[in-house]
């Protein structure tokens, strides 16, 4: 199927049967992506009782059940009640699912022990005025994002000034493919996270961040249609699956 839309005055076309998924799946067990020091994600048969929900083991149905934290084993999408004490649903806060991106690809610069994406950074990459969605792939860019285990590598996070440019640009949802905007070890300070979401300034509650996202080589930078669904939970923070779709 081919859809003509509009962006703003621009009429454009994007092809739905060649999406480009951005997503990591989550698979039972250690080769799972992992973050935050939490253990490997389970899928297994329901148990109760003497009863096994597998139909190797005598039932009628598969009937897995699933654990698993959206924050430190897949790709998700948050929002703002990530980091206030109220209870915030990203179920509520996304309530359409197509938007106008660009994706970019940076090389995390090297600050002392730190990989830091810095506002200098930014500046130099970010040709448009403004962005409705925004996608980051890092490099070094391999297929280890799929199962890297995270916890104590302190891997690169984005500047509070870095944020705060996206936050002028207008970025209301970013994408980035690694398990945090911020500093793994920040003493909970999460400044990068409080500046996207205008903790200090402006409050933006409407904006989404999505992390753990993987944007394979062959797609390329450039403007996109992007889809982002994600399971219907009321929480802070859900399973998503971006999908981007061609412009032209
Ligand atoms: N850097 C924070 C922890 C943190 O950022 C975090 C902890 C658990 C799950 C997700 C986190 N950050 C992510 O988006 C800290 O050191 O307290």
């Amino acid at each position: 199927m081919i859809i003509s839309f509009k962006i703003g005055e621009r009429s454009v076309e994007a092809d739905l049967n060649q999406p480009m998924d951005i997503s990591i799946p989550l698979r039972s067990g250690p080769e799972n992506v992992n973050a935050w020091y939490v253990d490997p994600p389970r899928i297994e048969p329901h148990r109760e009782g003497d009863f096994t929900g597998s139909i190797r083991e005598g039932a009628s149905t598969n009937f897995n059940d699933i654990s698993f934290n959206p924050h430190a084993h897949v790709t998700h999408t948050e929002c703002l009640g990530h980091i206030t004490p109220e209870n915030q649903s990203v179920n509520q806060t996304l309530k359409h699912f197509f938007f106008h991106a660009w994706l970019i690809t940076l090389a995390p610069e090297k600050k002392g022990d730190d990989h830091i994406i810095s506002r200098k950074q930014l500046e130099r990459t970010l040709k448009e005025d403004r962005y409705e969605a925004l996608v980051i792939r890092t490099l070094p860019n391999t297929r280890g994002k799929l199962n890297r285990q995270y916890s104590h590598t302190n891997p690169p996070y984005f500047t509070e000034e870095a944020m705060e440019l996206l936050v002028e640009r207008g970025v209301e949802h970013l994408l980035v493919d690694l398990p945090s905007v911020d500093r793994e070890k920040d003493e909970g300070k999460l400044l990068a996270h409080k500046a996207f979401w205008g903790l200090n300034a402006k409050m933006r509650p409407g904006s989404t961040i999505t992390e753990f996202i993987y944007v394979p080589h062959m797609i390329e930078d450039g403007e996109y249609l992007l889809e982002i669904q994600f399971a219907p939970i009321e929480n802070d923070a859900s399973p998503s699956r971006p999908v981007l779709y061609k412009i032209r």
